[in-house]
Order: C-alpha cells, then structure tokens, then sequence
C-alpha cells in the first residue's frame, strides 16, 4: 500500500509538472517568503505540542469530514492553540489538494506542513512554491540516498523536514540523515495496523535535542497523556479534530 500511495503521488505531481514546468516552480519556490522556523515553533517545553491535521479521508478509516474551508479549520486550529499545522495534499486516498495547502498557508501565522508522499525533487519546490514550512519524508518509502537528498534540498529551500519512522532501523536511518524532527507513526502504512506503543517503544532511541513527535490513534486527551508520558514533545492529531469540534477537543489535548 505504501509504495502504491508514493507512486500515485508521484504520478499525479508527473501530471502537475507537465501543465507547469519544474522551473518554474522551482523559481515561485525560491521567491516564496521565507519558510517559518518549525523548529521554534515545535520545541520541547513544559506542556506538549499538537500538530493539527487538516484530512478528509483515509485508507484506513475512509471519509472522514467534507472540511469544505480547510482554511477556516486551519484557523480553528491556530486559535485553539495548535503549534503548527499538518495539510494531506495526497488526493487520490486522502482527498487533498495543493490548494488546501495554499489556502491554509494563506489563513495561519504558525508552520504548515505538507502532508504527502514525497519521493521527487519537484514535490519538494512545489511545497515551498506553496508555502509550506515543513515537508514529510516518509523513512520506509524511500531509499536512503533518496531520503538524504531530499531531506538535504528540504534545508537547502529553509524548511523544515518531518521525518516519519516506524522501527528502530528507520529511526536510525532518519538520525543519519540528520533529522532534526522525528515522528513515530503508530500505524503502520503497508499494514494499517495500529500500535500505539510504539513511539514509547522507540523514543528513547531519539536524542534528546532531536524533536520527537508521535503520530496517529489519538482519539483522547489520555491517548495525548499517553504520548507525553512516554516522551513526545510534539503529537500529531488529525481524525479526532476533524471529527468534532476542533476548539473544545484542543483545549481537552493542551491540558494534559
Ligand atoms: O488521524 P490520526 O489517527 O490522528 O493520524 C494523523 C496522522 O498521524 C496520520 O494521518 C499520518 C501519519 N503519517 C502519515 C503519512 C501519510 C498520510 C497520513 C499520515
């Protein structure tokens, strides 16, 4: 499944390049207004961090919500207290769009990540053509000449990589590169299987000074307690915001 969802997102950005060529986005790239520091805004402190997901389906767990205005979620979002944002432009499977991501950019003063199947050059520039501040590298879709180079071009455009992990060999191939911010994914993307122990599994394997972020399978401030109590300082939430009411759910998660 995931080497099924890295070559359709491929495909369809193949699609993209032709109706507008690699220099040109290159060019919108590198005029864009410099990329936020993600860093910064993801840095441990004394209460977690949520990134908040802007998806409307899954593989996994299908439709979701119809999230007509991602912008107006963004802004939710933002206001109840997300320290950044995480935008699915993937379209076949998660029905994302570069434009949901253009518009959240538009809407939100804090870090947008661009929440896709990333596996060429060209996808890169258009995330910072786009205005993305962090793009995510997935460790076990990617060779790893392949996830060096574009977590390399990643830094070389000001931005920040979220490099997704989910085994001890992944992690170390993600500090070999140099991450900088590290997730753990729960669910495992070839099987969809959840395993919510994992990041407590694999955290003490990330250095401290390395940003460890959990990701996937909370549905409850206990699950965010969970994740924090096993050593996130960031966790990725994206089902249980779009499935209720963004405010009251963020605050529930930030009180932990
Ligand atoms: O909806 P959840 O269970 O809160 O999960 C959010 C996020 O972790 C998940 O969407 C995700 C994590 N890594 C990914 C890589 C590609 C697509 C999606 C993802």
């Amino acid at each position: 499944m995931l080497q099924e969802l890295l070559a359709g997102a491929v495909l369809d950005a193949e699609q993209r390049l032709l109706a507008r060529p690699f220099a040109s986005v290159e060019a919108a790239a590198r005029a864009h207004a410099p990329a936020l520091d993600a860093l910064a805004a993801l840095a441990p402190a004394d209460r977690v961090k949520i990134l908040a997901e802007i998806k409307r389906a899954s593989p996994s767990r299908g439709a979701l919500a119809a999230i007509t205005d991602p912008a107006a979620l963004a802004v939710s979002y933002e206001t109840g207290g997300a320290s950044a944002i995480s935008v699915l432009t993937e379209g076949r499977r998660f029905h994302g769009s570069m434009t949901d991501l253009e518009q959240v950019r538009a809407a939100v003063n804090i870090p947008v990540l661009r929440k896709d199947f990333i596996g060429t050059p060209y996808q890169v520039f258009e995330a910072r053509a786009a205005g993305a501040d962090l793009v995510l590298l997935i460790v076990a879709a990617l060779d790893q000449a392949t996830l060096l180079s574009l977590h390399e071009l990643i830094h070389e455009l000001g931005m920040t990589a979220l490099v997704e992990t989910h085994s001890g060999d992944e992690v170390s191939r993600a500090l070999d590169i140099g991450a900088s911010l590290v997730g753990v994914n729960a669910r495992d993307l070839s099987t969809f299987e959840l395993d919510p122990n994992l990041f407590g599994t694999l955290a003490d394997k990330i250095p401290s000074g390395v940003i460890r972020v959990a990701e996937s399978a909370v549905k409850t401030a206990a699950d965010v307690a969970h994740y924090r109590g096993a050593g996130a300082d960031v966790v990725l939430v994206g089902e249980a915001l779009v499935t209720s009411d963004p405010i009251r759910t963020l605050s529930e998660f930030l009180a932990v």
